[in-house]
C-alpha cells in the first residue's frame, strides 16, 4: 500500500525556487504566486523584513488540504535593505554599493501544512564581492541578469564570478535554502 501525500503549492513566481524544490525531491504540484506589498516598514531590520514577507506571502494563499511554501530573499549592506531591481539605474546603484564590500543575503522560508500548522526558518549568508571595474559594471548591466533580483545581481549567473567568498547557504542566496526547506517540510510531516 502506498500512502498518498498532500499536494505542495509553491507561493512564488520564482523559477529558481521551483527548480530548487524539484532538485531536492519536492516538486511543486501547483505554482500560485502571492502578490503582496514588499515595501520595508520603518525601522525594520533586513532579517525581520525577509521573515515578515515570507509569512505574508504564505498567509496570502489559501489552499485547503495542501502544503504551501513561500519565501523571500533580501540583500542587505548593514541595516540597509537593497531593492529587487526592476530598472537599470537601480541595479547600477546596487552594484556600485556592493562593489568591494561585504554584504548579507537573508532568505526566509515559511510553510503551512494541510492541518494548518505553520513554521518558518531564516537562512543568513555573508558574502564578499570583488571591487568591480567600470567595464564589469557596464557589461553586467547590459546582460540584464539583474532584472527582478534582490540587490541587483544573481550569483547563479555571471555575477557568480564577482563573489570572492561566501559563508552560509548558496541555495539561500539563489532564493531557497534547501537544507532549511527540507527541515521545515519534514517537520510538518511532508514525506520526501
Ligand atoms: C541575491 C540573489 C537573488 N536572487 C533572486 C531570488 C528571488 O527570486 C529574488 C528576490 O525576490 P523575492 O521577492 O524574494 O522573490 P521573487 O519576486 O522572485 O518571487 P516571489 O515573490 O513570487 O516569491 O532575487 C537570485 O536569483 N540570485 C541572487 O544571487
Amino acid at each position: 500500500m502506498t500512502a498518498s501525500r498532500a499536494p505542495l503549492v509553491l507561493a512564488s513566481a520564482s523559477p529558481r525556487r521551483q527548480a530548487l524544490l524539484t532538485r531536492i525531491g519536492a516538486p511543486p504540484d501547483q505554482i500560485a504566486p502571492a502578490d503582496i506589498d514588499e515595501s520595508p516598514l520603518a525601522g525594520e531590520t533586513p532579517r525581520e523584513h525577509a521573515g515578515r514577507l515570507a509569512r505574508g506571502k504564505l498567509d496570502a494563499r489559501d489552499h485547503p488540504g495542501c502544503y504551501v511554501l513561500a519565501s523571500d530573499t533580501v540583500v542587505a549592506v548593514g541595516r540597509r535593505i537593497l531593492p529587487k531591481t526592476l530598472a537599470r539605474a537601480e541595479a547600477e546603484l546596487c552594484l556600485r554599493l556592493l562593489s568591494g564590500r561585504n554584504h548579507k543575503v537573508f532568505t526566509a522560508v515559511a510553510v503551512r501544512a494541510p492541518d494548518g500548522r505553520a513554521a518558518s526558518k531564516l537562512s543568513e549568508t555573508r558574502l564578499k564581492m570583488k571591487p568591480l571595474s567600470e567595464a564589469e559594471i557596464a557589461s553586467y548591466l547590459d546582460s540584464g541578469e539583474w532584472q527582478g533580483k534582490a540587490g541587483g545581481y544573481g550569483i547563479q549567473g555571471r555575477a557568480g564570478a564577482f563573489i570572492v567568498s561566501l559563508t552560509g547557504s548558496y541555495t539561500g542566496v539563489v532564493g531557497l535554502p534547501v537544507y532549511e526547506t527540507r527541515q521545515l517540510l519534514t517537520g510538518l510531516g511532508y514525506r520526501f
